[in-house]
């Protein structure tokens, strides 16, 4: 990792000190319920990591509502309160979705009166044939694959808070956006968007996609580690394909090949597509977040970076 001049950087046992008032609120069924989300959740990371994080995002939270309600006591408006908006960005596979659903969850915990919803940026990915007939198959998750209007314009109106909001769906199953599928939110207080794209420059527009954001984190960790981590997930999908065949799926194709040349396409994938858009692309977004989580072997995150200005 290149040096981080503006950051303060923190061991997990440093960082684990930052809990608040939040360490000892973690009780056995908060666990069950978080290992829930089908990951292996340790309490370790829970108590150490997420909780003192939580503890920084209350601050933020309070600081944003009061600001917010400052503004709008200026303008002589009605206080009203602008959803709060957390961006997770980082590698493909380095796990900020499961990042995303635990803090989530802690979040709601904390909070057990405000909406808290979460979405992935895979949605505003042009659809693969659309992306066929542009002749960006390849190139998917790169900058440009991704329908970079819709995204602004989506995050916007969840800013602007005056209704419904729809946004487009991606399925890692059929590795496509779902056709004729949209999800929606309305008055969110708090929602955190991840994608790999989040923290990026914007292609042709005025604005970023973290101009809306009001706190930023990166998740980190070696490439070489990301691809094993890569290269499970897409085992895992193989497997499961194997155990409930659907026809329908991406995986399914694979099914009849020998498993180790299926290996070689994924790493094929992964050098060709997503390795070259960490590179490119990801990585040199980092210094743009407000945390960065440093994530060794196992996932276990080891050191914790936090912005100083
Ligand atoms: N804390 C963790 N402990 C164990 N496994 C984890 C952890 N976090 C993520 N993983 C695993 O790592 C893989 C990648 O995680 P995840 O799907 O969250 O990544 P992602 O960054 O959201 O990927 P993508 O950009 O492709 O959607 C998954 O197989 C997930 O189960
Ligand atoms: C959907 C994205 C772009 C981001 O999550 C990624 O998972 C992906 O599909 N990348 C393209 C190469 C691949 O199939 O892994």
């Amino acid at each position: 990792m290149k040096r981080l001049i503006n950051y303060h950087k923190y061991g997990r046992q440093e960082w684990a000190q930052f809990h608040g008032e939040y360490r000892h609120n973690i009780a056995a069924a908060d666990l069950q319920q978080l290992k829930s989300v089908g990951d292996q959740i340790s309490l370790e990371d829970v108590q150490e990591i997420y909780a003192p994080l939580r503890h920084l995002l209350h601050l933020y939270l309070n600081n944003y509502q009061q600001l917010s309600n400052a503004k709008a006591r200026f303008l002589g408006q009605k206080p009203h309160q602008v959803p709060f908006i957390i961006g997770i960005s980082g590698s493909v596979a380095v796990g900020k979705s499961t990042t995303a659903r635990l803090l989530k969850m802690m979040l709601q915990r904390a909070y057990p009166q405000y909406k808290i919803e979460q979405i992935t940026t895979d949605g505003f990915l042009y659809p693969n044939a659309e992306l066929a007939a542009r002749h960006l198959t390849a190139d998917k998750g790169f900058p440009w694959s991704y329908d970079n209007e819709k995204l602004l314009r989506f995050l916007e109106d969840v800013k602007a808070d005056q209704g419904p909001v729809t946004y487009p769906v991606y399925s890692h199953q059929i590795n496509d956006v779902l056709p004729d599928q949209q999800e929606q939110i309305e008055h969110p207080d708090i929602l955190i968007m991840e994608g790999i794209n989040v923290l990026q420059l914007p292609q042709n527009q005025q604005i970023y996609v973290s101009d809306y954001f009001d706190f930023a984190i990166y998740v980190d960790a070696d490439p070489q580690l990301i691809e094993q981590w890569y290269l499970h997930r897409f085992q895992g999908f193989l497997a499961w394909q194997r155990a409930h065949p659907d026809p329908t799926n991406f995986y399914y194709q694979f099914l009849e090949q020998p498993e180790d040349q299926v290996l070689v396409f994924a790493h094929r994938v992964w050098q060709e597509t997503n390795y070259r858009n960490l590179l490119e692309y990801i990585a040199p977004t980092m210094q743009r977040a407000d945390l960065i989580l440093h994530k060794t072997t196992n996932h276990f995150i080891d050191k914790v970076y936090l912005r100083k200005y």
